[in-house]
């Protein structure tokens, strides 16, 4: 099996995407969502990314953001992916001379599958946890085994993960990549750089 990538979540400083970096992360996300406490603006995103050595992914987070703002948001950031985490149909995910992918929260007796299929131009689909009324970044894990065995597109783990269940995810899952944010914090939006440590090393040893 290749290895499984990662990417490190609402990113709001450069030491700390330098340590994500620096840990083997191989994507770095940007939350562009005023509500979340790890909202970034234009001016600190694109100093995050000028710090950047090369071949790090950069991923843009948006909910249900207007084509506007998108477009003032691609216009003025130098993203590489993007990622839909709110009500976007596939229309409105595709056109932005971008990749994507699509964030579907999991909860009991939703169709993963018709969903992934939906979704037929996304790269890859993101499967976080369901919380009424939070768009991501929960904190709190879903249950992997609501999880069908061959999806059609490549699955991206998130929700509640950490250095401690990352390799347990993994096993059970045999995701495509994992994502995390809450669980390598200090603080909302303030990263721990031993925990992103600990948690690629983890990734690694799965
Ligand atoms: O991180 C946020 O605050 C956030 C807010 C609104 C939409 C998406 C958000 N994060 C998206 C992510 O990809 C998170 O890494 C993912 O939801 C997992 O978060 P966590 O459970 O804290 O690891």
């Amino acid at each position: 099996m290749s290895a499984v990538r990662s990417k490190i979540c609402g990113i709001t400083r450069i030491e700390d995407a330098l340590a994500a970096v620096e840990a083997g992360a191989d994507a770095i996300g940007f939350v562009f969502y005023a509500k979340s406490p790890r909202a970034v603006t234009f001016q600190q995103a694109r100093a995050i990314i000028k710090a950047l050595p090369p071949f790090v992914t950069t991923v843009g987070l948006f909910v249900n953001a207007s084509r506007c703002e998108l477009g003032e948001i691609l216009d003025a950031v130098p993203l590489d992916l993007l990622q839909f985490h709110g009500d976007e149909t596939a229309a409105d995910c595709e056109g932005w001379h971008r990749p994507y992918i699509k964030a579907l929260r999991v909860k009991a007796g939703d169709d993963i599958a018709a969903a992934c299929d939906a979704y037929a131009s996304a790269s890859g689909i993101l499967l976080d946890t369901y919380v009424e009324g939070v768009p991501g970044g929960t904190g709190e894990a879903f249950d992997w085994s609501l999880i069908p065995q061959g999806l059609s597109k490549p699955i991206i783990l998130a929700g509640g993960l950490t250095p401690d269940n990352v390799a347990e995810a993994i096993a059970r899952v045999r995701p495509y990549a994992v994502d995390v944010s809450g669980g390598v914090e200090a603080s909302k939006g303030i990263k721990d750089h031993a925990k992103i440590q600990a948690f690629i090393k983890a990734v690694v040893g799965a």
